[in-house]
């Protein structure tokens, strides 16, 4: 029986809190995702930014239970993702800056001797900073191969019907818990990406805002805005910050507001950190009365189906073409 290897490739985060400093390190040090003086500079200055990071960020991961959950999410979307493909697939996870690494997922795929390997990235939005780096990671580690088997990739899904169907369900549930939804504004928050990337030809605005486009066909009835958060470094980032965005909207008379975070398909720091306990703590200084936040994606059965479809579609257009 032929047999698929499904590699889901996210970013990975820390498990521990003595992890956070080397995870950092490996984030930093990776000129994909960011640019800091010459590249053979960069390692000295990763190393000194993450000096003065670490201490504040593993306190964030310390008040969201000492690690990222990230990996036990991911791993059970790769388990579900296995569920619903059915025989002759496998599914796995690697991660970009932290483990399961790469190099180690590929080397237990390839021991298992898969005709093919679908490498899926969970971006849904492509940019070179996050699914382009994943996948040269994927590159640079079949390179060192003496026999590949065939790759497939899928390098985003911003569109697709049922990632669709997977947030606006979310925001169904989101919506149902307040009295009355016309009250409510919804809050897109994406990450954020230095502007640089958007004017050296980055996909990633364009697909973020077409996520929220086909969103917002299902939902007229309600008021929307997008904002962008997790700024990472003193250059131009997407605008406007969600830090902004909030304020604007207090001015403006919202008191009821659901996030909806928009470039992650798990929790993770951005949604039980950044979202949950500093934003709706700014919220609740703003006068906004209801914060709350649509759940993230995990391993919703739409979602997963979603996966299953893209995986399906891929393998399909690779043996049509
Ligand atoms: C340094 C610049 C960064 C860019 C550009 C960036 C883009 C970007 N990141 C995600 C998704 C995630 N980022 C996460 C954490 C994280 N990201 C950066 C930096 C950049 N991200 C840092 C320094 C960190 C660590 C936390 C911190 O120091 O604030 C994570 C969370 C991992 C986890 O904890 O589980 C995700 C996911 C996207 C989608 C994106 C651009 C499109
Ligand atoms: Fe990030
Ligand atoms: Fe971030």
């Amino acid at each position: 029986m032929s047999h698929t290897s499904v590699i889901l490739l996210q970013m990975g985060g820390p498990d521990s809190l003595e992890a956070v400093g080397p995870f950092l390190r490996n984030l930093f040090s990776d000129r994909e995702i960011i640019r800091i003086g010459p590249a053979w500079l960069q390692p000295f200055i990763a190393r000194m930014i993450v000096k003065r990071r670490t201490r504040v960020v593993a306190e964030k991961y310390r008040e969201i239970g000492g690690k990222s959950p990230i990996r036990q999410l991911t791993e059970a979307q790769a388990a579900a993702l296995e569920r619903e493909l059915g025989e002759g697939f496998t599914c796995t996870v690697a991660m970009r800056y932290w483990h399961p690494l790469t190099a180690d997922t590929l080397r237990r795929v390839i021991a298992d001797g898969p005709e093919r390997i679908v490498a899926l990235s969970l971006y849904p939005h492509y940019s070179r900073a996050t699914g382009g780096s994943s996948f040269n990671d994927l590159d640079r580690c079949l390179t060192s191969l003496t026999a590949r088997p065939q790759v497939v990739r899928v390098p985003h899904f911003f569109d697709h019907p049922l990632y669709i169907d997977a947030l606006a369900e979310k925001i169904e549930a989101g919506l149902a818990s307040f009295p009355e939804r016309s009250r409510v504004r919804l809050l897109f928050s994406a990450h954020s990406l230095p502007q640089s990337f958007i004017d050296e030809g980055d996909p990633y605005l364009d697909h973020v805002r077409a996520t929220v486009r086909l969103v917002m066909e299902r939902f007229g009835d309600v008021g929307h805005s997008l904002a962008f958060q997790s700024r990472a470094g003193p250059v131009k980032w997407l605008e406007p910050s969600t830090d902004d965005m909030l304020k604007e909207l207090a001015k403006t008379g919202c008191r009821e507001l659901l996030m909806v975070p928009l470039s992650f398909v798990s929790d993770h720091i951005e949604t039980l950190h950044e979202i949950d306990i500093e934003y709706a703590a700014e919220a609740a200084q703003l006068g906004i009365t209801t914060f709350r936040r649509t759940e993230s994606l995990n391993s919703s059965p739409t979602f997963i189906r979603c996966l299953a479809r893209l995986v399906r579609d891929a393998l399909h257009q690779t043996a049509s073409s």
